[in-house]
């Protein structure tokens, strides 16, 4: 961790406790060729230390647009976003520059784009480690300690050319941790391998995680990820939208829907179909929960095959 940006001026911090990663109403609004595109529409997100969290949406639903905003590549149009205490709104360009070297560390789906081609893996992971004023001796056992812990230390001296895929991503996630960021994006770190290789790229995900504790934002159109970590976030429409939480061991989920600070739930659209909610709904309050009930007078509703019930229907419980 550092604790002195470059310049002598001290990094803030997430105050322990507090989520390290925390967007609220954040707003990107693009414009091409005159045409306004609202990339993220009000999207809130809070992520805690030493989480590993995986935000799954569709193509166009915004997740680059919330990558680079979140790595400081890019600067939103409105709303908050902070991540380690930093103000991503505000930030200097000369905290960008330091924030981007030492807070944040990343994973590209395209393995070549994360690698040195003509360095071997070792040299790779200890690139970023060449400007920390670390002696060359301890950089070589830090690199090599890395590897050995996501289980590539046999290719320490092979080229990228000499690796498959998920060789690639796992040496990658080393280079990625190398100086100890706070956080690490990975963007789609398993596209381009096969089930099987994507697990083992996950396994050392899950590893970076539990061993070093760094947090770890996953983003992915996959949503099968969700078997992968305890909590994916759905992003639809440049809003997040649900949340599923894996008890891994007791092997069970439970899906949530996002309320945001206007009271406005985004539900599933399997559920929208199924219960057949369209336009308005009706709510029938109970002591413990809500009740959501498609319209009946709105249109003629599909049978839900449920005891004589003539409207669909679905409840979403509160305080939950
Ligand atoms: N620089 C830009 N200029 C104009 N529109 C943009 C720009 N970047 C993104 N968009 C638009 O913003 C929306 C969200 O794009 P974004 O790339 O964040 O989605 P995504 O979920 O990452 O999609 P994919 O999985 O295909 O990469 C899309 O409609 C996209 O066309």
């Amino acid at each position: 961790m550092t604790d002195v940006l470059e310049g002598g001026i001290p990094a803030p911090h997430a105050d322990p406790g507090s989520p390290l990663i925390r967007c609220e109403n954040l707003v990107r609004i693009f414009w091409a060729e005159q045409v306004e595109v609202q990339a993220l529409q009000g999207l809130d997100l809070s992520v805690p230390q030493g989480e590993l969290l995986a935000v799954v949406g569709a193509s166009g639903s915004g997740k680059s647009t919330l990558l680079g905003i979140l790595s400081g590549l890019d600067v939103p149009t409105a709303g908050t976003a902070t991540v380690d205490g930093f103000d991503l709104l505000a930030m200097k360009r000369r905290d960008r520059v330091a924030f981007r070297r030492h807070t944040v560390g990343f994973v590209w789906q395209q393995t070549a784009r994360n690698l040195f081609p003509y360095l071997s893996a070792l040299e790779n992971v200890m690139q970023p480690m060449a400007y920390t004023g670390r002696k060359l001796r301890a950089r070589r056992a830090r690199a090599a300690e890395l590897l050995d812990l996501f289980n590539i230390g046999y290719a320490a001296d092979r080229r990228p050319d000499a690796l498959s895929g998920g060789e690639q991503q796992r040496v990658a996630i080393a280079v990625a941790v190398a100086n100890d960021p706070r956080v690490l994006f990975a963007d789609e770190p398993t596209g381009e391998l096969d089930t099987e290789t994507a697990n083992e790229v996950f396994g050392a995900l899950r590893r970076a995680n539990a061993e070093l504790g760094t947090t770890i934002v996953v983003v992915t159109h996959d949503a099968m990820v969700s078997e992968q970590v305890r909590r994916t976030v759905g992003i639809r429409n440049g809003r997040t939208s649900s949340e599923v939480l894996r008890d891994h061991e007791a092997q069970v989920s439970e899906e949530f829907a996002v309320l945001d600070r206007n009271g406005r739930l985004q539900l599933p659209r399997e559920h929208i179909e199924r219960y057949g909610l369209k336009d308005r709904v009706r709510l029938s309050t109970e002591t413990d929960h809500l009740g959501i009930w498609a319209d009946a007078g709105a249109q003629a509703l599909p049978e839900t095959g449920g005891g004589g019930d003539t409207g669909a229907r679905s409840q979403h419980r509160t305080g939950e």
